[in-house]
């Protein structure tokens, strides 16, 4: 029987090594975030179990609203007040959710980075590139010389093709790609383990965004840092990422191998996501029936079941199990595919025996 809760080690990365012994820097287990509302508790991540590993990265990817923001907040511990956050994020030995926001802040930077969407909104348009760089480094590194402080952020800037010439400018000075450059250089020049990088190219065009794709893909390269890769472009995902984890309504319905989970996947919402993404080869427009569920009051059972072509009875009934294919894919739905084995270890057909009916 295989265990659920992402402590197993068959990952194979999409560079084609393995990684499997090597332990996680990050391993998110059941964490929920919620937001206060006038409807109740919204329910932005309900109970997400994954890993990140060194120079690893993990796309995570859902329709508008599924909260992946909330999940990459969540772990770096960046809520707006008035949320709540339960659960575990294991880092450098720590509980993340159980840090106070004092003992976070000093792991953000050095530790943990996060890259905005909106680079403009980060950078203070009254401040140099240079004293960006001044500010980041002195935070963390208060005895840096000015010199010293220099050279690491020219290094970094150089790394984002940034020239030296710029370091006196200021954000308006640049065009929209190089603003999200400077702002990747400040994320990364303390070189955090981890890193969240949330749509860092939606607002950009396909050239840019080409470019810093191959600046995250060089950073996992050289430092190893490992990422996650907040995006809606699966395109990106299937280029830039070893593993992706698909999100829906707050779960993550299936994660594993990008190539993999792209050449087959299992769960009918990342089936229908892929449908709906436009390509070379499309020859009409798919798109999801319906909307996703309201947060505050999702449906009983699987939470896609309202809009799934395959729904049966008992998706409106139970939470549906993750089943763990022998490739590595953790899919967490009631359709019963052969080799399968749930968390629990009962096999799916037999779970189909006792309690599937017609389609709903
Ligand atoms: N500050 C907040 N207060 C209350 N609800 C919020 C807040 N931020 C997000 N939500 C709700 O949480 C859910 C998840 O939102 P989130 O932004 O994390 O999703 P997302 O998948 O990142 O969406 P997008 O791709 O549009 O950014 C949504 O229902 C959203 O309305």
């Amino acid at each position: 029987m295989t265990t659920a809760n992402g402590t197993d080690s068959t990952t194979r990365t999409g560079s084609g090594t393995s990684r499997d012994t090597t332990a996680p820097v990050l391993a998110a287990r059941d964490l929920r975030v919620w937001y206060g509302s006038e409807r109740g508790p919204v329910a932005a991540v309900d109970g997400v179990t994954f890993d990140v590993r060194p120079g690893e990265t993990l796309g995570l990817v859902g329709e508008s609203g599924c909260g992946k923001s909330t999940l990459g907040r969540g772990v770096l511990g960046l809520l707006p007040p008035g949320a709540a956050v339960d659960g575990e994020v294991r880092f450098a030995g720590k509980n993340l959710v159980d840090l106070s926001a004092r003992q976070l802040q000093q792991l953000r930077g050095p530790e943990l980075g996060l890259i905005f969407q909106e680079p403009m909104t980060r950078l203070n348009p009254l401040m140099r590139v240079s004293e960006h760089f001044e500010e980041a480094l002195r935070t963390h590194n208060g005895d840096l010389t000015k010199d010293e402080i220099r050279t690491r952020a020219l290094d970094a800037l150089r790394g984002m093709g940034i020239p030296a010439s710029r370091y006196e400018s200021f954000p308006h000075e640049f065009s929209g790609g190089m603003r999200q450059r400077i702002m990747i250089a400040l994320a990364l020049v303390l070189r955090p383990a981890f890193v969240v990088a949330d749509e860092p190219t939606t607002a950009l065009d396909v050239l840019v965004e080409a470019q810093i794709i191959q600046i995250l893909a060089d950073l996992r390269r050289n430092f190893d840092t490992a990422l996650v890769l907040i995006t809606h472009n699966l395109g990106i995902v299937a280029e830039a990422c070893d593993r992706v984890a698909v999100m829906y309504a707050g779960h993550i319905v299936e994660q594993g191998d990008a190539r993999e989970v792209f050449a087959n996947p299992q769960h009918p919402y990342t089936q229908a996501l892929m449908r709906s993404t436009i390509s070379l080869s499309t020859t009409g427009l798919h798109y999801i029936p319906g909307s996703p569920p309201d947060l505050a009051h999702p449906p009983a059972g699987c939470r896609f079941h309202p809009r799934c072509p395959k729904a049966m009875k008992v998706c409106a009934q139970e939470a549906p199990p993750e089943v763990l294919l022998p490739n590595g894919t953790r899919n967490t739905c009631w359709l019963p595919v052969p080799d399968m084995t749930t968390a629990d270890g009962r096999r799916p057909l037999e779970v189909e025996e006792i309690s599937v009916a017609d389609e709903a």
